[in-house]
C-alpha cells in the first residue's frame, strides 16, 4: 500500500511579511508539512533566503514528534552547492533536506563554513552525509532529467545512501504559480510501481484541478503553494488535496 498523503504547503506562496504566522496558521488549517522553498539565484534563477529564516519560523510550528510527522519542515534545496548548507539547515530546524539530483552531480568547489571542500558529492555520498547530521533524505529531478537516474540511487541494498523521499518537479524550478506539467506523470507512475512504499512528492501547479492526475499517478506528498495562500479557506484546499491521494490508496 502506498504511503499516507501528505499536504505540504509551499511558503513561497505566503506573507513573508509576517511568515512565522502564515506558518503556524496552515498547520492549524490541517497541512502535514510546510514546504520550504531555498532558491540560491544560481541553481535557479530567483532567490529566497536562507537558514536564519528558517530558524526564526521554527518556533511558531512545533517539531514532528516522529519521522515525517505533522510540522516537518521540508526543505527544497534548489542551490548549487547542496552538501554545503546540510549542518546550517539542521541547526535552523530543518526535518527533512531534500537536493536536487543535477546539483549535487555538477557542485563545484567550494569552502564550508568549516572549512571543507565541497567538490563534486556524488548523490550518494550526499544522502549520507545528511542521514550522518540526523536529517531525512529527499532527492529532486528536474523536468528534463529523466527518471531512470533515481533506480540506481534507490535500489541501493545500503540504506544509510538511500533517500527517505523522492521529489517529482512538476514545473521547472524557481517560481510559484506556474502550470502544472501532466508530462511528469509517468515519472511518478514509474516510481510508484517499483517503490510501492516510497514517499513520492509532486510540487508545482498542484491544486483542485491537477490534483487527480497527481494522486492517479501514485502521487502521496503534496506541495500545494499558490492554491493553498491564495484559497479563502485554505483548509478546504488541503482536505480536497488530501481526499484525493487518500481515495486511491
Ligand atoms: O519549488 C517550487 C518552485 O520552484 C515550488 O515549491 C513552488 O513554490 C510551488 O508553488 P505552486 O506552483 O504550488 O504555486
Ligand atoms: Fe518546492
Amino acid at each position: 500500500m502506498a504511503p499516507p498523503a501528505i499536504i505540504a504547503p509551499s511558503i513561497l506562496s505566503a506573507d513573508f511579511g509576517a511568515l512565522g504566522k502564515a506558518c503556524s496558521d496552515t498547520i492549524g488549517q490541517g497541512a502535514d508539512w510546510l514546504h520550504v522553498d531555498i532558491m540560491d539565484g544560481h541553481f535557479v534563477p530567483n532567490m529566497t533566503f536562507g537558514a536564519p529564516v528558517v530558524t526564526m519560523i521554527r518556533p511558531h510550528v512545533d517539531r514532528p514528534k516522529e519521522a515525517f510527522g505533522k510540522g516537518t519542515f521540508d526543505c527544497h534545496m534548489m542551490i548549487a552547492e547542496p552538501k554545503k548548507w546540510v549542518k546550517d539547515f539542521k541547526k535552523a530546524g530543518c526535518d527533512l533536506y531534500c537536493f536536487h539530483y543535477e546539483a549535487a552531480i555538477s557542485s563545484t568547489a567550494a569552502e564550508t563554513p568549516e572549512g571543507h571542500s565541497d567538490q563534486k558529492t556524488s548523490p550518494r555520498e550526499l544522502i549520507k552525509y545528511i542521514h550522518d547530521q540526523g536529517l531525512r533524505a529527499g532527492i529532486a529531478i528536474k523536468p528534463k532529467t529523466p527518471v531512470d537516474v533515481l533506480y540506481e540511487i534507490l535500489d541501493n541494498p545500503n540504506k544509510e545512501e538511500v533517500p527517505d523521499m523522492a521529489l517529482v518537479m512538476t514545473v521547472e524550478p524557481g517560481f510559484g504559480g506556474q502550470k502544472f506539467m501532466p508530462d511528469m506523470m509517468p515519472k511518478v507512475e514509474a516510481l510508484r510501481k517499483r517503490y510501492p512504499e516510497l514517499n513520492i512528492e509532486v510540487d508545482g501547479g498542484l491544486g483542485e484541478k491537477t490534483i487527480d492526475t497527481a494522486a492517479d499517478a501514485g502521487a502521496n506528498v503534496i506541495v500545494a503553494g499558490s492554491a493553498v495562500f491564495g484559497a479563502k479557506d485554505p483548509s478546504q484546499i488541503i482536505k480536497v488535496l488530501r481526499e484525493a491521494v487518500e481515495k486511491r490508496r
